[in-house]
């Protein structure tokens, strides 16, 4: 089959959470497995767009509202990544350093999706699929079937995986010139409670949907940010498919990132080395546990309780372990974590900012990583916790439960809790110390976690499944 996948994020080229990882490593599965994948994505002035070669494939023009725009579709020349990239730049709005942020997103990423389409109605033949995610590339599966310009595509098969339900990308209706001319009785395609919601428009529009994880599909029908009803509503087109990982990337035995590089068998080993290297440079004591958290500094990751939580644990533990978080995003938390590195040096540290070298770092270093979000909707640090033989401590909520087994259980490799405050996650690090002293039961799950098998290979399967179905 042949499918495009349209995303606002795709690693290497940009990547600012999971969405990144999951477009970045699933069209080059599909690709292993026969498929034509490729992926489109806005042209941003990232360091991979200057440091590799690009061939044009299109140049075009089109209207957002009355506003004329030109733009250009580059190709990666060497297919480097496995499969075929594609960036869309439109000067002036697209090529920028960061991915989001800005004041006008809704009309970048509205101008993204016209250019998508005005790119596809060119092409002699139709994709088989074209798959979208979250709500940047929201609106299109209504554009194929609504707008008179796309009227020739409206019969190809839209796919929409939802990373995360928070983000909708909510337009006001005095908007609405924004988006192409349109059968003006389907406005309410467009619609949910009075604002344009892209996110709710692929809902409804999309052929088949998917989430990424089963647990996150039941939970959208009572937490998703005010779509609940139209879960329930739609729920016979919708899939959960855990995510899978990128076991060429993620790989500890290969990983460029690592001092040190191990394997199942030099687990312990390797990770001491690594943990080693982290403590000297981060003024860690290397002979205590370490404790993790990486990840955006957001409610949903409950970001806001981990200063409360790491002070907790810091007062009644101490001197028993130590702390490292890498993570930005909401400023006040920002600060406060900031702030606790002056008060309990030796013990504990934070790096402020994005840095995919010491994500890696860390996960290879790490005894424990902590995630205690409040909404998950697969989570995929875990599941490099468990790859670097890292204990994943994790909320049982969306995909961190349907990952991660408690050690109390019978063959359980890691620990859970039930809320995201400062007393269970106190409890569970009081647990995680005492089971750190034992080390031949530590030794265990180690060599367990790294063997369970969460490789893109076994999922690609569940989404031809979804394409065939629509
Ligand atoms: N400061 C930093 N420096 C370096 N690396 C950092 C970082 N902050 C985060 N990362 C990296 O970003 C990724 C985060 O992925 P997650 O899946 O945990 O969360 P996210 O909420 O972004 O993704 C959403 O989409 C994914 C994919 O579907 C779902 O798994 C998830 O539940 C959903 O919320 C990991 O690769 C992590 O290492």
């Amino acid at each position: 089959m042949e499918i495009i996948h349209v995303s606002a994020e795709c690693y290497p080229m940009a990547k600012a959470g999971g969405l990144g990882d999951v477009v970045g490593a699933l069209p080059k599965y599909q690709c292993k497995a026969g498929h034509y994948a490729k992926v489109v994505m806005p042209m941003y002035r990232t360091k991979f767009l200057y440091s590799n070669q690009w061939v044009v494939d299109y140049k075009g023009s089109a209207y957002i509202g009355n506003r004329y725009f030109d733009f250009t579709i580059i190709k990666e020349a060497t297919n480097k990544l496995g499969y075929d990239l594609y960036l869309v730049d439109i000067n002036g709005l697209l090529d920028r350093e960061k991915i989001y942020g800005y004041n006008d997103d809704t009309e970048r990423f509205i101008a993204f999706q016209i250019a998508v389409l005005t790119w596809l109605n060119n092409w002699q033949h139709q994709p088989d699929i074209i798959h979208v995610h979250d709500y940047h590339a929201g609106l299109i599966p209504f554009m194929l079937k609504n707008c008179f310009a796309f009227k020739r595509m409206a019969y190809i098969k839209t796919v929409l995986t939802i990373h995360n339900a928070q983000y909708q990308g909510w337009i006001g209706w005095d908007k609405a010139n924004l988006i192409p001319a349109y059968d003006g009785y389907k406005w309410g395609d467009l619609d949910w409670n009075n604002t344009i919601n892209p996110l709710a428009s692929a809902v409804k529009c999309a052929w088949k949907i998917t989430t990424v994880s089963p647990s996150y599909m039941s939970e959208l029908r009572y937490n998703s940010n005010g779509l609940e009803d139209l879960f329930e509503y739609e729920k016979g087109k919708c899939v959960g498919i855990l995510n899978g990982i990128d076991n060429e990337v993620w790989d500890p035995a290969t990983d460029p990132y690592l001092t040190s590089n191990f394997s199942v068998k030099t687990v312990d080993a390797g990770k001491k080395k690594n943990k080693k290297q982290i403590c000297e440079t981060y003024g860690l004591d290397e002979k205590l546990p370490l404790f993790v958290f990486i990840g955006r500094l957001v409610g949903e990751k409950a970001a806001d309780i981990l200063p409360g939580a790491f002070l907790n644990a810091l007062y009644h533990q101490q001197g028993k372990a130590c702390y490292m978080v890498l993570g930005s995003g909401d400023k006040h938390v920002e600060w406060e974590l900031n702030n606790i590195t002056h008060q309990y040096r030796g013990y504990y540290n934070a790096v402020i900012g994005y840095d995919e070298a010491l994500s890696h770092q860390l996960y290879a270093a790490a005894d424990f990583l902590l995630m205690p979000s409040r909404v998950e909707p697969c989570g995929l640090n875990q599941m490099y916790a468990l790859r670097y033989g890292t204990v994943p401590m994790v909320r049982s909520t969306g995909g961190l439960q349907d990952t991660v087994k408690d050690m109390g259980e019978w063959e359980g490799f890691g620990i859970r809790f039930n809320h995201a405050s400062v007393g269970d996650m106190a409890h569970a690090i009081y647990r995680a110390i005492e089971v750190y002293k034992d080390k031949t039961h530590l030794g265990w799950m180690r060599k367990y976690m790294m063997e369970i098998d969460h490789s893109w290979e076994a999922v690609v399967e569940a989404y031809t499944d979804v394409y065939r179905n629509a």
